[in-house]
């Protein structure tokens, strides 16, 4: 077993793309902010959709009802509703990350493959177009939240596509030409270090975050969640959860036996290094990401199991009472230090007809369960599934190991 307690969190940034190296904590980040990300990108989108539909109004003001002026118009129609549906899928889909980026892009996309036929059919407001085009890039990099790289790869094909536009024109002198792409150069680096700045300085926020909420959630001697969990409400959600879908749910509680003699004999630091073995072992049997561990009091852990029956909560607890039982523990003053835990176990059936009023109360089902391990003999686990009657229902026991 393992003395590392505390798996670290995969924190670092990848400074050239801006974002989390580990695909799994960048998902999570972009989870995290995709409430705020969806409220103004959706604000972005309504301003676009408005703007270009004015400007198709002053096209027809500047160049009469002609049929350039109603292509353009159309053209512009187009990017309004793309803006639209992408605020429709948005507003249909606010949980998923993946439709609210594909909708920034196609939109930006839209967009910037618009804006060069634009400035096609007003060859002489070339001065107006640069500067609009400054306008959408600043959009690009700053306005529509997007990936780093996606603004950064939209940003220069749009520089690309209106610069190519413009020599294809034809027209440009010299001076102008230079002119025009140190331009387009300094538009998009702006953009670029704008950006760039602006998605680190987000991760570095949110790593702070995460950081702290991790100290504050976890024993740092065991790497266990602690009683704080409690007070989040999370507990009580899978509760909730078990209730609505009529899942199974186990809680195990587990003490070690005689814990104190240990720190009487080895000392309180060789009494740490057992709870850390413990809290090793525990975490190792646990499902990622849908079993809880908990330390629950000094050497009581508690184990959350969703869509765990009765059974299969005690061949866990089995599991981890042999595993712990057979183990030892080589302690920094060179001695072995062997002992034993007990288990009490208490569950909710599949489509139950009843639910404990709270966690506290399916908790207080598991120690109860403890309580009559530890009077049997510890080393040893004891199950119960909950019933309206109260506790115990059927009551199964294991006996104590020999
Ligand atoms: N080393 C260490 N000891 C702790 C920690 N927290 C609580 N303890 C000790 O754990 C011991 C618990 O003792 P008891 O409650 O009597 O339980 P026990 O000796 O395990 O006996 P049973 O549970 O009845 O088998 C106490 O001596 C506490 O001081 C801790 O973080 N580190």
């Amino acid at each position: 077993m393992s003395l590392h307690y505390l798996p670290p969190l995969p924190l670092t940034i990848d400074r050239r793309r801006a974002e989390f190296t580990d695909r799994a904590f960048e998902d999570r980040f972009a989870r995290h902010c995709l409430p705020e990300r969806n409220a103004q990108l959706k604000a972005s989108l309504l301003f676009s959709a408005g703007f270009y539909v004015l400007f198709g109004l002053t096209d027809i003001a500047t160049l009469g009802p002609t049929a350039t002026a109603w292509a353009m118009v159309a053209l512009r129609l187009l990017v309004a509703l793309a803006a639209l549906g992408a605020w429709a899928a948005i507003s249909r889909y606010p949980d998923s990350v993946a439709v609210s980026l594909r909708s920034t892009c196609i939109v930006l996309g839209i967009g910037v493959g618009v804006f060069p036929i634009l400035c096609w059919y007003q060859p002489e407001a070339m001065a107006w177009n640069l500067m609009s085009h400054a306008l959408i890039l600043m959009a690009i990099y700053v306005i529509f939240p997007n990936r780093f790289i996606y603004a950064l790869a939209i940003g220069i094909g749009a520089s690309a596509v209106f610069g190519a536009m413009l020599l294809v024109q034809g027209g440009l002198r010299l001076d102008d030409l230079v002119a025009l792409v140190l331009m387009l150069i300094l538009g998009n680096a702006l953009g670029y270090i704008a950006a760039r700045r602006y998605h680190l300085a987000q991760r570095e926020q949110f790593r702070s975050t995460m950081l702290l909420q991790e100290l504050a959630d976890r024993d740092p001697l065991t790497g266990c969640l602690n009683r704080r969990v409690f007070q989040s409400g999370l507990l009580d959600a899978e509760l909730a959860r078990t209730r609505r879908y009529g899942t199974a749910l186990s809680v195990i509680l587990c003490d070690i036996d005689h814990f104190k003699r240990i720190n009487d004999t080895h000392g309180h630091a060789a009494g740490d290094q057992v709870l850390g073995e413990f809290a090793g072992l525990l975490r190792s049997v646990a499902r990622e990401g849908i079993d809880s561990v908990i330390r629950y009091g000094g050497e009581e852990f508690l184990l959350v199991l969703p869509q765990t029956e009765l059974a299969g909560a005690q061949v866990l607890a089995e599991r981890i009472r042999h595993a712990f039982a057979d183990s030892a523990t080589s302690t920094a003053n060179g001695s072995l230090v062997s002992t034993t835990a007990s288990f009490g176990v208490a569950a909710v059936a599949a489509n139950h007809s009843f639910l404990p009023a709270s966690f506290e109360a399916l908790i207080a089902v598991a120690d109860e369960q403890l309580y009559a391990a530890k009077r049997g003999g510890r080393n040893s686990v004891r199950g119960t599934v909950v019933t309206a009657h109260g506790c115990p229902g059927q009551s199964r026991s294991m006996a104590p190991a020999a």
